[in-house]
């Protein structure tokens, strides 16, 4: 998306995808990552409940709760001056109905300063999805591969393989129809996403789902060599921050153990004696 917008709205999407230009967004789940991915320009910060396993420790996102993730969307919502946020509804907190989820989004509207909620999941998910919009919240929907729905689903399994290309339509479909902004496409095949993208009116997100959607979202501990273990096989690896803060964990150590920090440079001293040493310099 062009710099151009002062503040990045939901109408900045459907104009971005009439008008050819891809759409940039990064997780983000506090202020310092917000303010540095803002001043980058990234259109969007997605504060996932991804957090569960970035933040939390946690091998799935399942037991992420609202109640997790309020205080790093809050975070993260101080940290932007452009970049519009959206916070991403966590497993058990909308999939009761219509009722359950827009409590939940105006929980994270009311206490965060969100710009916008997501869910997952298409035809299951619709009348969530028109009831928040209906109360003039923005929604993003999630499609393809849901990451709260592993278990059901088998594993990290792509989407859309094949003749499953029919139901990651009708899904899109769904969530285009109740009334959502844009729709994440996650681990489906680029064939797959590319006609999805060309049927829909609203823009596609793609979280490893090829070059022909309308925008791009990407983990940013993943994407910045942060995340320890196997990352997907869709992240490219912009940076290698393990590997920074490793070497500045060691060197701090090092100069601890040696006496080398903190130097006098690093140190306070007696106001006389400060005043003293300035004077002699
Ligand atoms: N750090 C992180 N990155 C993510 O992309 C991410 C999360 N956490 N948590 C929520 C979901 C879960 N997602 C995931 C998690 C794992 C794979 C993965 O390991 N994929 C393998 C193939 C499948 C397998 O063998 O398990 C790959 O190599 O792409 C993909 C998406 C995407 N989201
Ligand atoms: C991977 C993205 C789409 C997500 O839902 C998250 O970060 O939680
Ligand atoms: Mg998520």
């Amino acid at each position: 998306m062009a710099e151009a917008p002062k503040r990045v709205r939901i109408r900045h999407f459907a104009r971005a995808k009439e008008q050819g230009i891809t759409i940039t967004g990064l997780t983000s789940y506090d202020v310092l990552t917000a303010q540095i991915f803002d001043e980058a320009g990234i259109d969007f910060l997605l504060v996932g409940d991804s957090a569960g396993n970035t933040v939390l420790g946690y091998d799935t996102t399942l037991p992420v709760t609202i109640d997790d993730l309020i205080p790093l969307t809050r975070g993260v919502v101080r940290g932007v001056k452009r970049a519009l946020v959206v916070a991403d509804m966590p497993f058990g907190s909308y999939e009761t109905g219509a009722d359950e989820a827009l409590h939940t989004a105006f929980r994270f509207m009311k206490e965060t300063g969100a710009h916008a909620v997501k869910l997952e999941g298409g035809v299951r998910s619709a009348e969530q999805i028109r009831r928040i919009v209906s109360a003039g919240i923005p929604v993003m929907g999630h499609v393809g591969f849901t990451p709260q729905s592993e278990h059901g689903l088998g594993g990290h399994v792509i989407q859309g393989r094949g003749s499953a290309v029919d139901q990651l339509l009708a899904d899109a479909k769904a969530v285009e129809e109740a009334g959502a902004f844009a729709v994440v496409l996650e681990m489906v095949p680029a064939e797959a996403a590319e006609r999805v993208t060309a049927e829909l009116s609203i823009p596609t997100i793609s979280v490893g789902a090829g070059p022909h959607c309308d925008g791009q979202l990407v983990v940013w501990t993943d994407w910045a060599g942060l995340t320890s273990g196997r990352i997907p096989k869709f992240v490219k690896q912009y940076a290698n921050l393990r590997t920074v803060l490793f070497d500045a964990a060691v060197a701090y150590k090092a100069d601890v153990e040696s006496g080398a920090y903190p130097d006098e440079a690093h140190s306070y001293s007696d106001e006389t004696a400060e005043k003293a040493h300035r004077e002699r310099e």
